[in-house]
């Protein structure tokens, strides 16, 4: 039976009331990503960058999953075959929408690092500057999200997944972050048909079989169903 591969991307957590990164107003419109998403940013400045992710926590920690998220869970329920997701969003909506399993290759808000030990715990909602590890006590707390210049996570399983898909679908991503953008030519290495739904053609669409444009919350159930 065909397995279906899903990458999501900030566009599915819009209608959610999230911010997407390079949308009109989006996070990079007030934030350089130099100063908020790089190692070197938080080594220069950790109160600016908590800050950045403290509002970023408390505002995902309020938001509910939309009929994108719900429509994903539901395809993961009762496709016949496995159904996996691969976010690059930090958020937890797939899961709040009763999604199973989701790879989050970006890290999650809801998660602490230790830069010291690699200790891994869940984040209060206001992380502060020299929080110490509950493991080696040392002072360098970060939230658990993967910076530019920084391994995704979960890679070797992400390409073991995209080696053995049926189906590719990106969904809501502008394609232009690596190595995310480069999944779909993975997945066609391997004979997936490959489709993209998004508000707007992304920067990879030519590369996809078939594009789909519209929100997700209309496109994604009308997709699944
Ligand atoms: C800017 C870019 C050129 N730079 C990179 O890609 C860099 C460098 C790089 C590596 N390889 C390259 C090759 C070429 C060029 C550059 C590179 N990549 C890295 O540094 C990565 C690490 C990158 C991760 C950085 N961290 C993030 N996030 C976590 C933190 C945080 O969230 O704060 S990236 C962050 O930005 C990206 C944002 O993209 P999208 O999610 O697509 O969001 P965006 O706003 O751009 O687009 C939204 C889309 O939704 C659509 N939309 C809007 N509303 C809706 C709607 N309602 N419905 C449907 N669609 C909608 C819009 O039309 C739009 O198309 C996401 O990945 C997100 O996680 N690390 C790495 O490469 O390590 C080595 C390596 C190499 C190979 C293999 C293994 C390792």
């Amino acid at each position: 039976m065909e397995k279906i591969v899903i990458l999501t991307g900030a566009g599915i957590s819009a209608e959610s009331g999230l911010g997407t990164f390079r949308d009109e107003g989006g996070l990079w419109a007030q934030h350089r990503i130099e100063d908020v998403a790089t190692p070197e940013g938080f080594a220069r400045d950790p109160a600016l960058v908590h800050r950045f992710y403290n509002a970023r926590r408390v505002q995902a920690a309020e938001a509910q999953p939309n009929a994108a998220h719900d429509a994903l869970a539901r395809l993961q329920r009762d496709w016949p075959s496995e159904v996996v997701i691969i976010t690059q969003n930090v958020d937890n909506l797939h899961e709040a929408g009763g999604a199973q399993g989701v790879i989050h290759m970006h890290g999650t808000l809801a998660g602490a690092l230790c830069a010291a030990c690699g200790h891994r715990w869940t984040a209060p909602p206001e992380m502060a500057v020299g929080e110490p590890c509950p493991a080696c006590a040392a002072p360098t707390a970060r939230p658990d999200v993967v910076w530019f210049g920084e391994m995704p996570y979960h890679m070797d399983a992400i390409y073991d997944h995209l080696a053995g898909a049926s189906i590719f679908a990106a969904i809501g991503t502008s394609g232009q972050v690596y190595p995310a953008a480069a999944f779909v030519h993975e997945a066609m290495m391997s004979g997936a048909r490959t489709v993209e739904l998004n508000l707007e053609p992304s920067t990879g669409a030519s590369s996809f079989d078939e594009v789909i444009l519209g929100p997700a919350t209309e496109a994604v159930p009308r997709w699944v169903d």
